[in-house]
């Protein structure tokens, strides 16, 4: 195991872990890997395997400075808790979408039941003076069953979701039960001030607390806690060494040859109907149908790996997306262009480095998200001597400090298109302003002051 450090190890609890080797696309992964590798800690968390017997066995390895305690689930609880409760309930809820939000009493059950799973083993792995940083809407409940057993350690939460307003949280039923339970950690962090809001105004007006100073509410039972926004964000300085080296790899250079100079538009999602993409390709065919001129000189790359297959909507929207795909490929296509490259497949940090660098306008249009890694790993990559363009939702928590991207409704197929548009006509000297000044942000809040902004306060 791990030397412990001064203030005690760090042990992150996430329902997605990303085990050596095994391509996790996430920005709770990618951010949580990044965060762990500087001083080292244990992760625990599913291991992405679903198992019959061999389910809530621990299986640990370690790896540079991280080790991993993980566990399979079984067929039921992974379809009750992680496709049932937490992506079928809470995953639409949070991302405001309660018409799809398909609750049950038995999904219910099994994300109580994995979680006390979860407590179970952790405490077997923990120390007294840990230090436990749990993560994410798949274990809210996990703290208040840990206190339950008897852990006093410091626990953290940190929430990667939106947190829409109190009046749509309140549509989930049974919501207090399980919304304050959140109240047994120390400290509860989102993202932005406006998911901050969120949380505060359901707090003093479902759950009876009051605000106390420095962030801290009052809960009717005397407990209190703190909460605070605290943005996510990437290795910049990393992610920009990566891009910058890409230019040699052979699947780089491919793609570029491919592009016979013509200007590159990259998309890079999770096919999450969160993400807006049939909003976004419609933009796109808008963008051809208003300006032919561009026809033949622009192609737009979608990578978009496949998600959560077991949710209808996940399965709906991969059929939607082919569709639509096909329809403009078919409507704009000669026998030498193809205005859509539409991918269903991951590829790692290496490569997306490289593409995103090679691409003029990078198009992040989330119609919710509680960040977006994505667009900020786009910025990072871009080339300080000639920068593309970042445009991006108003609706991903990014949007936030990123202010100098062209920022758009996404749901708004016209303004996507004219936005397309103004970025592919953009002049080198306003690219590299708007680009400086994202990576100003960059620089300074990278993935390195989240860990220390968020433990720093959780510690204090
Ligand atoms: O674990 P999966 O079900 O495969 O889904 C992947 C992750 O998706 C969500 O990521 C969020 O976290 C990002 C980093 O904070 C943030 O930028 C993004 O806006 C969120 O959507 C989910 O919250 C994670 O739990 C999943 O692991
Ligand atoms: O093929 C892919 C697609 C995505 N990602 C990574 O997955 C993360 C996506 O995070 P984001 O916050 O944008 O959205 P999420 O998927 O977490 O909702 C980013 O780090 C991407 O680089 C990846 O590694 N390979």
């Amino acid at each position: 195991m791990t030397a412990r450090k001064a203030g005690g190890r760090l042990v992150v609890v996430s329902n997605r872990v990303a085990l050596p080797r095994q391509g996790a696309p996430g920005g709770l992964a990618s951010a949580l890997h990044a965060a762990l590798d500087e001083h080292g800690g244990l992760w625990f968390g599913w291991s992405g395997k679903v198992a019959g017997e061999t389910a809530a066995e621990l299986h640990q390895q370690q790896e540079g400075k991280i080790d991993y305690a993980t566990i399979d689930l079984s067929r039921t609880d992974h379809d009750d808790f992680y496709t049932g409760f937490a992506n079928g309930a809470l995953w639409p809820l949070l991302h405001y979408r309660p018409d799809v939000v398909d609750y049950r009493r038995s999904h219910l059950a099994g994300y109580l039941r994995v979680n006390e799973m979860f407590a179970e083993k952790l405490q077997q792995l923990i120390k007294p003076d840990d230090v436990i940083w749990v993560h994410d809407y798949h274990l809210i409940p996990l703290a208040s069953m840990l206190r339950a057993r008897g852990v006093h350690n410091r626990i953290g939460f940190f929430l990667h979701t939106p947190l829409p307003a109190a009046g749509l949280l309140i549509a989930l039923p049974n919501h207090r039960e399980l919304l304050e339970t959140l109240a047994s950690y120390d400290l509860v962090g989102v993202h932005t001030r406006r998911d901050l809001r969120a949380l505060e105004d359901y707090f003093l007006h479902e759950a009876g607390a009051v605000m106390r100073l420095a962030g801290r509410m009052r809960m009717p039972n005397g407990r209190q806690f703190r909460a605070g926004a605290f943005p996510i964000s990437i290795d910049t300085r990393g992610i920009a060494d990566v891009a910058a080296k890409a230019a040699s790899i052979r699947e780089i250079t491919q793609l570029q040859h491919s592009l016979e100079g013509r200007a590159l538009i990259i998309g890079v999602d999770r096919l999450d109907y969160s993400k807006g993409l049939p909003q976004r390709f419609e933009g796109y065919a808008r963008l051809l149908e208003r300006h032919p001129e561009l026809h033949q000189q622009v192609t737009f790359l979608q990578i978009a790996p496949p998600s959560r297959g077991a949710v209808l909507e996940y399965r709906a929207i991969r059929h939607e997306l082919e569709r639509s795909a096909g329809h403009i490929n078919g409507k704009y296509a000669t026998p030498d262009w193809a205005p859509i490259r539409y991918i269903n497949k991951s590829f790692p940090h290496r490569l997306l480095a490289g593409y995103y660098r090679s691409a003029r306008v990078g198009l992040v249009t989330p119609l919710r998200d509680g960040m977006n890694l994505v667009a900020k790993e786009y910025v990072a990559c871009q080339d300080p001597a000639d920068p593309g363009v970042l445009v991006l939702s108003r609706f991903a928590g990014a949007a936030l400090e990123l202010e100098d991207a062209l920022l758009v409704n996404p749901a708004d197929t016209e303004e996507v298109a004219d936005a397309l548009a103004l970025a592919l006509k953009m002049p080198l000297a306003e690219r590299r302003r708007r680009w400086e000044a994202m990576m100003d942000v960059l620089r300074t809040n990278d993935i390195t002051l989240w860990r220390r902004n968020f433990l720093g306060t959780l510690r204090a």
